[in-house]
C-alpha cells in the first residue's frame, strides 16, 4: 500500500493522544505553527559576518561532468578544466603560487618548512589553503563542485605551498612492525596517513557548504536554515522514554570508544590557546571561528534567562597529505582505528607521560590502597583546570590517554577500569615472562588491550546497536574460530565527517537525566542529575564509588534512541556556577554538522540507497507522525533536514536501535575499521598477529569480565553488562564463574625456544598453529538467528539455575602491582589520603567494605535467590506497534523533570526484581523481545 495514503493506526492515534497530554502537561503545543508564520519567524540570521548567498543554479558557471578534470603532468599547467565548447582552461602553477602568496600575506602566515606544527598552526595553514582555493575559483570562474573534485588534483609539491607543508604530512617510510605507531601512521603501507592523528576525516558525500568552499550549509532555497536551537527546542524535547533492553553501560561504552575514534579539532585563539568566547562580543569583534547558535526570543527555556546566544566555535580545519587545495576539511586529532588510544594517547609524548617505565605499568594514584582498594588514575597536574572543574586548587582531576576523561563519571570510571586492566595484565606478564623488559611488557599489554576493545565492541556493543541484519550487511559478524584475512589495503579506516558530526552522536539520545549508583549487591543507592556531574569527576576519589558507578551502569536502564533528548543535555550542558542554564548539545550537534559541510538527511538517504523524499508525504512511516509534523513546521523542504536530527528520529530498523540511515553510516564506518585496519585482532599472517590459541583467549573476553577484574569489590555481574539482567536470557553470575572466563595469559609464555616470539620481538604465528584463513564473512552463510552475543548467552542461560559454574581455572589471585618507584611515583595531593565518603542529595550508605568483600571467598557462592516468584523479564515485546508504545507511569510520577537525586521509588527488592518502571515508558519491540519469542 502506498504509505502516503495510509491511515494512522490505532497505536499512532494513541501516540498522538498521549503526546498531546504530555505536551499539555509540560506546556508545549504539540503542533507548533509553521515556522515562517509563527512568532518564532522573527529570528535574525546568524550575525557572524558570513555571507550566506548560495549561488542560484541559473547563475552557476558551467559544471563539467565529474572526472573530467585532468591533472597536467607537463610544463606549467597544474590542472585542466574542460569548458562548455570543448575548449579547456588551464590553471597554472604560477596562478596557484600567486593565489597562495597573496592569501598567505593577507592572513599572516609565518613559519619555515618542516617545523613541528601544533593543531592551531595546522588550522591556520588549512584556512589559507581554503582561501587560496576560493581565489582560484573566482579567477577561473569555476563551479563550486570543482573545489572538491578538481583542486585536490593539483600537485602542490610543485608549488610554493610545499615550503610550508609540515613534515608529518610528507610520505614517511613505513616498515612492517609488531606494534602500532601511537599516531596511527603506516597502518596502511601505501597510504600512511589513513586513520592517522592530525589527518583529515573522510567524506562519504561532497561537502555541502553555502559557498562551495567553507561557509556553513544553508537551505536549498538559498535562505538561512532554521537556527539549530529552534530545531532542538521543537523536535528534541525531553520525554524520558526508556529503552527496554539496554543498560546505561551501552552509551557508556559507546562514548568511550568514540573517544578511541574521533576528536574533532577545536579552533583556538593563538594568544590564549583556548577556544575563543563569542557571545560576550559584538559580531565584528569576534574571533573569525565564532559562529554562535542564535537562540530564538520565544525559546521555551532560554527566554527565562534572557539568553539569545549560545557559544559555538567552528571546528579546526585540517590538512591532507602534501597540503592539497580544496574545500574546508575536518581534522581528527586522534587515530581513527580502534587501538585503545584513550588508554595510551595518540602520540608518543602522551604515551610516555602516562607510563611508569617499570614493569610495563601505567602510572596510577594509590591514594586508596590503605583501604584495600585498587589504584585510581594519576592526577592531572599539568593544565589542571583544562577539561574539568575543581572544587579547590588542592584537588586534581584525572589523567588518561584522552583529554576528555574528566567530562563525566561514565568516562572517568572506564578510563580507570581500562588502566587497571592494563596493569593487571602487565603484572601477570611480569610473572609469566620474567625476562621481558618494561617496553616489551608494556607493548604486548597494549596490543592485547586494543584487541579486547575491538572484540567487545563488535561482540557486545554493535549487535545491540545495529541488529543482525545491518551487522551481516556490513560484514561485522565476528568469526568464532580461526584467523581471518580481513585486511584489505584498499579500505580506508579514516572516520567519515558524517559519522563524527552526526551519526555516531546517536548516543546523545540514550543518555538518562540522572546517573545512578548501585551497591555491589545490586541495590539502588542514589541518583544524581547528570548536569551536576559534568566536568566533575572528583567523586571518584570516594572509597567504593567506582564500584557503585559500575554497578549502576549495569543496572540502570538507558534511554531509547529517539527524538527525545534529556534536558540535562539540551538545557544544562556544562552549566556554570550559579547559572540555571547551560549549553544545548542537540543544537551543538546540528551546528557542528552544518559547520563541517555535512549534507542533509535526504542526501544521505540517497547515499544509503533509500529513495530521497521529494515531498513531505514521502517521509510518512520514516518518522513518527509527530516528528514528521514538526519537521514540516520547521524546515522549508525535506532537502533541508539536519542529518543528526533525522537520524535519531528515524524509526528503528528491524532488530536495531537506529534507523536505516544511521545504520548505514555506522555500519559502513565499522566495516572500514575492521577491514581497513592492518592490526585488526583477528588478522592472521602479520607480525602483529596473535596465534590462533591466543586469539581464542581474546574471543572469550566479555566486558563483564573486565568489570569483575577491575572493580574493587564487584563479585557478580550479568553476562552481558550492556543488556539488562534477566534470569533466563542474561543471568547475573558470580565473577568466579566459568561463564565469564578470564583470558589465559599463559598462552603468551615466551620460553626462549618458543617459536611464538623471535628475538627481535616479532611475533610469528608459529609452526604448531598454522594460521588458517577462514572464508571471508561476506561469502560465509551465517546460520544466524540472534545477534552473536546472544548465541552464547542462550546456551549458557539454560544452565543458570544449577550451581554448575566451577571457579574459572584462570582465576589466579596475583599480588597487587608493586608500589611505584620513588622516581615515578606521583604523590597524590595530601587531602586525598583519607578522602571522606562523598554524600549526594539522596545519601546512600557510606562506604563500608563488608567482610565478605575483604576476604574474598574461595568457594562458589550461588547468586542470591529472589525472595519473590521469578521476576517478569525486563522486556515487553509488543507487536504491531512499529516498535513504539507509550505506557502510563506509576501514579504521582509525571513528566520526569529533575529528580534532584531522589530515587524514583522505594529501593528495589533483592534478586533480579530491580528494574523500576520509569515514569513514562516507551516499550520497544527489540532484540530481546525477539529472543523471547524465539524461545517460545
Ligand atoms: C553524558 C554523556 C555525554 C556527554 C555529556 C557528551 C557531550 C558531548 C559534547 C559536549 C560534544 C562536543 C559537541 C560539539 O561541540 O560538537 C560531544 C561530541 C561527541 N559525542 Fe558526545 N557526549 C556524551 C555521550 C556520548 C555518547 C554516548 C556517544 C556515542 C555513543 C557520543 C558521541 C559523540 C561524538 C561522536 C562526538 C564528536 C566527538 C569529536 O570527535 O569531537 N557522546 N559529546
Amino acid at each position: 500500500m502506498d504509505s502516503r495514503n495510509r491511515l494512522p493506526s490505532d497505536i499512532e492515534k494513541l501516540q498522538w493522544i498521549v503526546f498531546g497530554l504530555v505536551a499539555s502537561l509540560v506546556g508545549v503545543d504539540p503542533q507548533p505553527q509553521r515556522h515562517p508564520h509563527s512568532l518564532w519567524s522573527s529570528f535574525l540570521p546568524p550575525t557572524n559576518g558570513i555571507d550566506h548567498q548560495r549561488q542560484s543554479p541559473a547563475k552557476r558557471p558551467f559544471q563539467p561532468p565529474v572526472n573530467q578534470y585532468t591533472r597536467q603532468g607537463g610544463d606549467n599547467c597544474a590542472i585542466n578544466i574542460p569548458g562548455r565548447n570543448g575548449d579547456s582552461a588551464c590553471v597554472t602553477y604560477e596562478a596557484v603560487n600567486a593565489a597562495f602568496s597573496a592569501t598567505k600575506q593577507r592572513m599572516n602566515l609565518p613559519g619555515p618548512k618542516g617545523r613541528s606544527m601544533t593543531d592551531i598552526d595546522v588550522d591556520h595553514l588549512s584556512q589559507i589553503l581554503v582561501e587560496t582555493s576560493r581565489n582560484l575559483i573566482r579567477e577561473y570562474n569555476l563551479h563550486p563542485d570543482a573545489v572538491h573534485e578538481a583542486l585536490p588534483l593539483i600537485d602542490t609539491q610543485r608549488t610554493v605551498i610545499d615550503d610550508f607543508c609540515p613534515a608529518y604530512l610528507k610520505r614517511p617510510k613505513c616498515s612492517v612492525k609488531r606494534y602500532r605507531e601511537y599516531n596511527g601512521m603506516c597502518n596502511n603501507l601505501d597510504h600512511p596517513h589513513w586513520g592517522a592523528t592530525l589527518s583529515t576525516m573522510r567524506r562519504l558525500l561532497p561537502p555541502d557548504y553555502a559557498d562551495g568552499v567553507s561557509e556553513p550549509r544553508i537551505s536549498v532555497t538559498g535562505k538561512e536554515l532554521p537556527t539549530a536551537r529552534y530545531v532542538s527546542a521543537i523536535n528534541h524535547r525531553d520525554f524520558g522514554f526508556h529503552d527496554h533492553a539496554v543498560t546505561v553501560y551501552l552509551p557508556a561504552w559507546g562514548q568511550l570508544i568514540d573517544h578511541d575514534m574521533t576528536m574533532g579539532a577545536e579552533s583556538k585563539d593563538p594568544e590564549t590557546d583556548a577556544e575563543p568566547k563569542c557571545c560576550d562580543k559584538t559580531p565584528n569583534q569576534r574571533h573569525p571561528a565564532c559562529w554562535p547558535v542564535e537562540i530564538p526570543t520565544e525559546d521555551p527555556f532560554y527566554s527565562n534567562f534572557g539568553r539569545r546566544c549560545m557559544e559555538f566555535v567552528r571546528s579546526g580545519s585540517g590538512l591532507t597529505e602534501n597540503c592539497k587545495l580544496g574545500s574546508r576539511t575536518t581534522m581528527n586529532i586522534i587515530t581513527s582505528t580502534l587501538d585503545a588510544n584513550f588508554v595510551y594517547g595518540s602520540s608518543k609524548e602522551t604515551a610516555d607521560k602516562l607510563r611508569r617505565f617499570q614493569g610495563g605499568l601505567l602510572k596510577t594514584n594509590s591514594a586508596n590502597h590503605h583501604l584495600g582498594l585498587k589504584d585510581l588514575l594519576p592526577p592531572k597536574l599539568e593544565s589542571p583546570d583544562a577539561g574539568c572543574v575543581r572544587p579547590n586548587k588542592d584537588v586534581y582531576c584525572f589523567l588518561a590517554g584522552d583529554t576528555r576523561a574528566n567530562q563525566q563519571v561514565m568516562l572517568t570510571t572506564h578510563h580507570t577500569i581500562m588502566m587497571r586492566e592494563h596493569n593487571r595484565i602487565a603484572v601477570e606478564f611480569g610473572y609469566i615472562n620474567p625476562h621481558w623488559d618494561d617496553e616489551k611488557i608494556y607493548q604486548e599489554t597494549r596490543h592485547i588491550v586494543a584487541a579486547m576493545v575491538q572484540h567487545i565492541t563488535y561482540n557486545e556493543f554493535l549487535p545491540m546497536v545495529l541488529g543482525k541484519d545491518i551487522m551481516s550487511r556490513y560484514g561485522l559478524l565476528l568469526d568464532k574460530k580461526g584467523m581471518g584475512s580481513f585486511y584489505d589495503p584498499t579500505v580506508d579506516p579514516t572516520i567519515p565527517v558524517g559519522f563524527f558530526a552526526a551519526a555516531y552522536r546517536f548516543g546523545h539520545s540514550l543518555i538518562p537525566s540522572t546517573i545512578e549508583r548501585w551497591s555491589v549487591s545490586h541495590q539502588f543507592v542514589s541518583a544524581r542529575r547528570l548536569s551536576e556531574m559534568l566536568l566533575n569527576p572528583i567523586d571518584m576519589y570516594g572509597p567504593g564509588i567506582c564500584d557503585q558507578y559500575l554497578s549502576g551502569f549495569m543496572n540502570q536502564v538507558s534511554q531509547a534512541v529517539d527524538d527525545s533528548v534529556t534536558e540535562e543535555l539540551t538545557n544544562h550542558l556544562f552549566q556554570e556556577g550559579q547559572n540555571r542554564w547551560g549549553l544545548d548539545l542537540a543544537s551543538l550537534n546540528m551546528q557542528r554538522g552544518r559547520d563541517n559541510g555535512v549534507p542533509s538527511y535526504n542526501a544521505f538517504r540517497r547515499y544509503c540507497g533509500l529513495p530521497p523524499a521529494r515531498h513531505w508525504d514521502d517521509l510518512i512511516g520514516v518518522f513518527t507522525n509527530d516528528t514528521l509534523q514538526r519537521y514540516t513546521n520547521i524546515y522549508s523542504t525535506p532537502d533541508d533536514i539536519d542529518l543528526w536530527s533525522a537520524g535519531i528520529s528515524e524509526r528503528p530498523a528491524p532488530g536495531s536501535m537506529v534507523g536505516p540511515v544511521f545504520g548505514c553510516i555506522i555500519g559502513e564506518t565499522f566495516r572500514n575499521l575492521r577491514y581497513g585496519d592492518r592490526f585488526w585482532y583477528e588478522n592472521g599472517g602479520w607480525p602483529s598477529s596473535f596465534t590462533q590459541a591466543q586469539l581464542q583467549e581474546i574471543r572469550k573476553v566479555k566486558l563483564s569480565r573486565l568489570v569483575c577484574d577491575n572493580g574493587d569489590h564487584i563479585d557478580s555481574a550479568q553476562v552481558y553488562v550492556m543488556v539488562l539482567p534477566d534470569p533466563k536470557l542474561n543471568p547475573r553470575v558470580p565473577c568466579r564463574s566459568s561463564v565469564l572466563p578470564r583470558i589465559n595469559l599463559e598462552l603468551w609464555r615466551d620460553s626462549g625456544d618458543n617459536a611464538n616470539y623471535n628475538n627481535d620481538g616479532v611475533h610469528s604465528t608459529g609452526t604448531e598453529e598454522p594460521a588458517t584463513v577462514s572464508i571471508h564473512p561476506h561469502e560465509t552463510e551465517q546460520l544466524f538467528q540472534v545477534p552473536p552475543a546472544f548465541q552464547h548467552l542462550q546456551e549458557e542461560a539454560l544452565l543458570f539455575d544449577e550451581p554448575k559454574y566451577p571457579p574459572d581455572p584462570n582465576h589466579h589471585i596475583r599480588p597487587p602491582p608493586p608500589p611505584p618507584s620513588q622516581q615515578d611515583y606521583v604523590e597524590p595531593p595530601h587531602h586525598q589520603h583519607h578522602p571522606e565518603p562523598i554524600h549526594h542529595h539522596s545519601a546512600g550508605p557510606a562506604y563500608q567494605p563488608d567482610q565478605q568483600h575483604q576476604h574474598r571467598p574461595q568457594q562458589y557462592h550461588p547468586p542470591p535467590k529472589a525472595s519473590h516468584p521469578p521476576p517478569v523479564p525486563a522486556i515487553f515485546p509488543v507487536s504491531g506497534t512499529g516498535g513504539v508504545l507509550l505506557l502510563p507511569g506509576p501514579p504521582g510520577h509525571g513528566h520526569h523533570g529533575h529528580h534532584h537525586g531522589h530515587n524514583y521509588g522505594p529501593p528495589p527488592a533483592a534478586g533480579y526484581n530491580h528494574v523500576r518502571r520509569p515514569p513514562r515508558t516507551r516499550v520497544k519491540s527489540n532484540i530481546l523481545g525477539k529472543l523471547l519469542k524465539l524461545k517460545g
